[in-house]
């Protein structure tokens, strides 16, 4: 078999993306080399850099193409070893690899190399897709100049009058209160980075920054123009509803010193970055950008580790470099489903802190607070401006427990966890069965079935529908894997299947009342975007027609069912779509086989969706360990960039 019989056999078995054979013969014949058996190596080069951008990763490290990269892809043993054969004469190892792209005239071979639009570019070791070079230098100048010398804000005894009285609650945080100490950092920079798992406190924190920053700018307060965002219409609305719920409290507790319910009101609703950035059919191209810059001063990110390398790229450059920008998020949660690890990268030092002398004299005079001596160090610009927060408020109990053992890669402690007793907010059962799961989806999706069974009995639609979409809430049912006996596609249909069986549901065709879908692709006609969720209603002014309805930013909106083209059934979602939302009761399901995608960030952030319950099922306990022993690596040049 010749190699691009090969490749292209692979692709129709789907062990490549079918993007990947056409990328290297593309690439190939660009430099008029290309009959399928020339260029082989830069091919060979191409087909796994398309591969790896599919899986997330913003380039291709060298040291992958001379070792073996079956592990990182998940293949058997025999065809990469087959594919170098077929290639022919291939480079041997990273140093000659680098010699042999930095000769190809599609490759822009960088800093040095003549810029002739190469679609390949080769920086640092590193192979790239000229889109994501481009994005991640973008990212890494934007970050350097935001953080870097000469950012001056507030003078530090102003900022320590005000936080100490925003901050009255005795300090928990092993005497150290990160929370006091990121409104301080953040008050000084263009930049801030606050980090945290659930419950730790970045809303609760990121209000009282908000506070400190109308404090400060006295009388001009009312003219400071704050935007809220994160990457999904729900994370916006709801950190749109904690910041006004803290800012609301926060004027009781400062006796009206600061007007902050009305410069809340004033702030508006919390966007999603597509709808901030002015996203246009038909175009990767926002509104917004460097020419027609967004009008903030002020620009709150929620669940940043949501946002991929692009749209990051995207937002720092339409964001005027006087304006500052804080990003609020988990970094230990799953990256971004599209190429990128922009929180993860950024948050490199943000455990072990690495604060310089300037940095703890700022934080001392700033906050009246000492970083212990194990916080300190010598870690880059970025990480002066990057703050943990370590304790968490929410999750003390044996959900947080289970994260924390997760997190940390210990197996063993998360089974001693699942095993014991939870007063019912943990439930393990080990060995699933099909009929287990549909028993727990049956239960938790009755009480509202139950409310759309009932109808709007002549109360007004949209509070009902409202009523609909909350209690949809209170439970869901996430997959680690879209295929398969476990997999979202599969279980969709059975659990709808179950709920018909007992009466809940009546399916009629595609569309059928109490059907909860997920918006796949961003659709500017009907403003619904990837990733939203919507529950099958009747449309109260159509008898016989259906309207699916929205939650956005705190307010109900619908749309007709029959104008939605791209969507799936949600009573099931996976993992990776369920990031910025959480449910009172989450059940996650793993598959019976271990595989690449099963690692422990999953598995973090499918637990850390869960308020009140957690639930495991697991057809074959030994996924469990094997998955949090895996950690997801994503080959990224934005770390080194910014060292
Ligand atoms: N310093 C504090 N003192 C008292 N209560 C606090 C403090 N910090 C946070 N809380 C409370 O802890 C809870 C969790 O805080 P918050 O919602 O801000 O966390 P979060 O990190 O934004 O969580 P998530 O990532 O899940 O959105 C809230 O009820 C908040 O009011």
């Amino acid at each position: 078999m010749s190699f691009y019989e090969h490749i292209d056999m692979l692709a129709e078995g789907g062990m490549l993306r079918r993007l990947g054979p056409v990328f290297a013969r593309f690439v190939t014949s660009l430099a008029a080399q290309g009959s399928d058996a020339a260029g082989t190596p830069l091919a060979l080069a191409c087909l796994l850099l398309s591969e790896l951008e599919g899986r997330g990763h913003s380039c291709l490290q060298l040291a992958a193409l001379a070792d073996d990269p079956s592990p990182m892809l998940g293949w058997s043993d025999d065809d990469w070893p087959a594919l170098c054969a077929e290639a022919g004469a291939l480079p041997q190892g990273a140093a000659a690899w680098q010699a042999y792209l930095q000769a190809c005239p599609q490759v822009l071979s960088w800093p040095g190399g003549a810029d002739h639009g190469q679609p390949l570019v080769l920086a640092g070791g590193r192979l790239y897709l000229r889109r994501y070079w481009s994005d991640e230098n973008t990212v890494a100048d934007a970050v350097r100049g935001r953080t870097g010398a000469g950012s001056a804000g507030p003078a530090p005894a102003l900022l320590r009058q005000w936080l100490d009285r925003l901050f009255t609650h005795a300090t928990r945080e092993g005497g150290v209160d990160w929370q006091k100490i990121a409104c301080a950092v953040a008050a000084r920079g263009g930049l801030a980075v606050i980090t945290g798992g659930p419950g730790t406190g970045k809303t609760y924190t990121v209000a009282r920054l908000l506070a400190l920053l109308f404090a400060v700018e006295g009388e001009q307060a009312g003219n400071l123009r704050v935007a809220l965002a994160a990457p999904t219409g729900k994370a916006a609305a709801r950190l749109k509803q904690a910041i006004d719920d803290a800012l609301e409290k926060l004027e009781v507790g400062l006796d009206g010193a600061l007007p902050l319910r009305a410069l809340a009101e004033r702030m508006g609703g919390a966007r999603t970055l597509h709808s901030l950035l002015g996203a246009r059919p038909d175009t990767r191209a926002f509104r917004h950008n460097a020419a027609n810059p967004l009008d903030v001063d002020v620009l709150i990110v929620d669940e940043a580790s949501m946002v991929h390398l692009e749209m990051m790229a995207a937002l720092l450059e339409a964001l005027p470099p006087t304006a500052r920008l804080i990003l609020l998020g988990d970094k230990d949660q799953l990256a971004s489903v599209e190429a990128g690890s922009v929180l993860g990268d950024l948050c490199h030092d943000a455990q072990a802190g690495g604060y310089d002398a300037a940095t703890a004299a700022f934080v001392q005079a700033a906050t009246g607070q000492d970083i212990g001596p194990e916080y300190l160090g010598h870690a880059g610009a970025l990480a002066q401006q990057t703050v943990m927060l370590r304790q968490s408020r929410r999750f003390g109990g044996p959900i947080g427990q289970l994260a924390l053992a997760v997190n940390q890669g210990d197996a063993e402690a998360a089974r001693a966890v699942l095993r014991a007793d939870s007063a019912g907010q943990l439930h393990w059962n080990e060995a699933a069965q099909q009929e287990d799961m549909l028993r727990l989806a049956a239960e938790g999706y009755r009480p509202f079935l139950q409310l759309v069974q009932q109808g709007s009995g002549g109360h007004e639609h949209d509070a009902w529908a409202a009523g609909v979409l909350q209690a949809f809430e209170s439970f869901r049912l996430l997959c680690a894997v879209r295929e398969g006996e476990w997999g979202v596609t599969g279980l969709n249909d059975s659990i709808a299947q179950r709920l018909e069986s007992l009466g809940l549901l009546k399916r009629r065709g595609e569309w059928y009342v109490g059907r909860p879908v997920m918006v796949t692709r961003n659709d500017y006609a009907t403003g619904v975007y990837n990733g939203d969720i919507g529950l099958v209603l009747p449309d109260p002014e159509r008898a016989g027609s259906l309207r699916v309805y929205f939650s956005d930013a705190g307010k109900v909106r619908s749309v007709l069912a029959t104008r939605l083209r791209n969507v799936d059934t949600a009573f099931a979602m996976t993992v990776h779509k369920s990031q910025g939302s959480e449910f009172s009761h989450t059940v996650l399901v793993l598959p019976r086989e271990a595989s690449s995608v099963l690692a422990r960030e999953l598995v973090y952030t499918g637990i850390t969706r869960a308020r009140q319950r957690f639930t495991l099922l697991t057809p074959n306990p030994g996924v469990l360990p094997d998955a949090i022993r895996r950690r997801t690596e994503r080959t990224s040049g934005l770390h080194s960039l910014l060292a």
